[in-house]
């Protein structure tokens, strides 16, 4: 049986694929596997028997990697599951931010009981008069998962989309439209485009990337648009930005108490992923992905150790390590193993930066004496047999 804990609601039809063998409690403490979405893991003690955590989502920024990876703890994300959610209210962001859709609402809201309403709109409504994006150029800085579908969605209807991301992976590329125009800089963005919309994730050279240094590389009465994470920009040069009118308008869907009732701001309530579409998306993906790394080993998607295709399970035992990527690991790990006499039928090892992750398959059962033996190995985070 394994223990699971949801830390946030997680969407039916991603819950309701574990099996009998899944039990979902009420504490972290007892859980070998964690399902969360925006809940922050950072104050969290993480118990000995945690395996796995998964993130129904793309940012991973409320759980503390480098920890997890220190424990042996895979980390899981759903890379795209929500991208067209979040593209779509992109979407949205830039018509709000072009036409005062906002105010003339909460407008109308406000002479909705006088009785000459109907002439009182055509009479004010020139006060809320906007501009198209037909022909403004778009900068795209993040080609992932929703900064491909942004650009691709802009370009169709009718902008110039200039896109820059220095880590453009083969598969975004190739989605990528040929009318996108990709740039080797980010100034070139910011010197060139009248939106401006981050896609990227939070990270330590990300952080603050829009400031007065960059914001003053930009045309005056830039747009911009943040559905990546608040922490992107800093929020007292936005605010003197707007007021110069450097910036025309910040489109975020992050809203702190510094920019929720910013002057120039359209703060939205973190909705980009709010659909029932990405929700259900991102739900079953994190559930597959947890379900077979519990069930097999396989590593698929997670964010601080290697992918790892563990195949079909042996007819004896499967061993996982997860351990720091160093030298004379698997020479420790087959000595153990042949030292009992043990044959291995399969042995893969994979590392992505300081991590390692090893699966042997053995044709016959394993004692704990053994299990220990190699988990007191140096360097050894986790251990498990399946
Ligand atoms: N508003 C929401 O509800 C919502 C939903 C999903 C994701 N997000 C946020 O959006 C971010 C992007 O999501 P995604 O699914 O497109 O992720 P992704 O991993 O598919 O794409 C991120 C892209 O950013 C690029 N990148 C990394 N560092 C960069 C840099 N310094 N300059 C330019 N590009 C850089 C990467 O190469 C990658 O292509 C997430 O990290 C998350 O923070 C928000
Ligand atoms: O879970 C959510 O609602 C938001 C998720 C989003 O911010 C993400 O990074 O995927």
């Amino acid at each position: 049986m394994v223990n699971y804990k949801c830390l946030n609601p997680i969407a039916a039809v991603g819950v309701n694929l574990f099996t009998d063998d899944y039990k979902q409690v009420d504490s972290v403490e007892e859980a070998e596997a964690v399902l969360v979405r925006s809940a922050s893991m950072h104050e969290m003690d993480l118990p000995a028997d945690l395996k796995a955590i998964a993130r129904a989502g793309a940012g991973v920024n409320n759980i503390p990697l480098d920890k997890c990876a220190e424990k042996g703890i895979v980390v899981f994300n759903t890379p795209g599951a929500n991208a067209n959610g979040v593209k779509e209210l992109v979407m949205a962001g830039l018509m709000l931010a072009s036409r005062n859709v906002v105010g003339g609402i909460n407008w109308v809201q406000s002479i909705k009981d006088d009785p000459d309403v109907a002439k009182l709109v055509e009479k004010g409504k020139s006060q809320f008069a906007g501009r198209e994006i037909l022909g403004k150029k778009l900068g795209v800085i993040g080609l992932g998962a929703i900064g491909v579908l942004v650009a691709n969605a802009a370009n169709g209807l009718g902008m110039e989309v200039y896109g820059y991301d220095p880590y453009l992976s083969l598969e975004h590329a190739w989605n990528l439209s040929r009318d996108i125009k990709y740039v080797k800089t980010k100034e070139e963005i910011y010197h060139t485009c009248d939106y401006i919309t981050v896609h990227v994730p939070l990270l330590p050279d990300t952080k603050e990337m829009i400031n007065k240094d960059t914001m003053a590389m930009m045309k005056d009465g830039v747009v911009i648009l943040n559905f990546a994470r608040d922490l992107l920009v800093n929020d007292n040069d936005m605010e003197a930005a707007l007021k110069r009118g450097k910036v025309k308008c910040y489109v975020t869907d992050f809203p702190n108490e510094k920019t929720a009732g910013m002057e120039g701001v359209i703060a939205i309530p973190h909705l980009g992923a709010s659909t029932e579409e990405s929700e259900d998306n991102c739900a079953v993906m994190a559930v597959k992905q947890l379900k077979q790394y519990m069930e097999t080993g396989t590593i698929k998607n997670s964010v601080n150790y290697p992918n790892c295709d563990a195949g079909a399970l042996p007819s004896g035992k499967r061993i996982t390590i997860n351990h720091k990527n160093i030298p004379n690991m698997l020479t420790q790990f087959t000595g153990v193993l042949s030292s009992e006499n043990i044959n291995i039928s399969n042995l893969i090892n994979k590392s992505k930066g300081d991590y390692a992750y090893t699966v042997i398959d053995i044709e016959e059962e394993l004692s704990a004496a053994i299990e220990e033996k190699i988990s007191e190995i140096e360097g050894v985070l986790k251990v498990r047999v399946i």
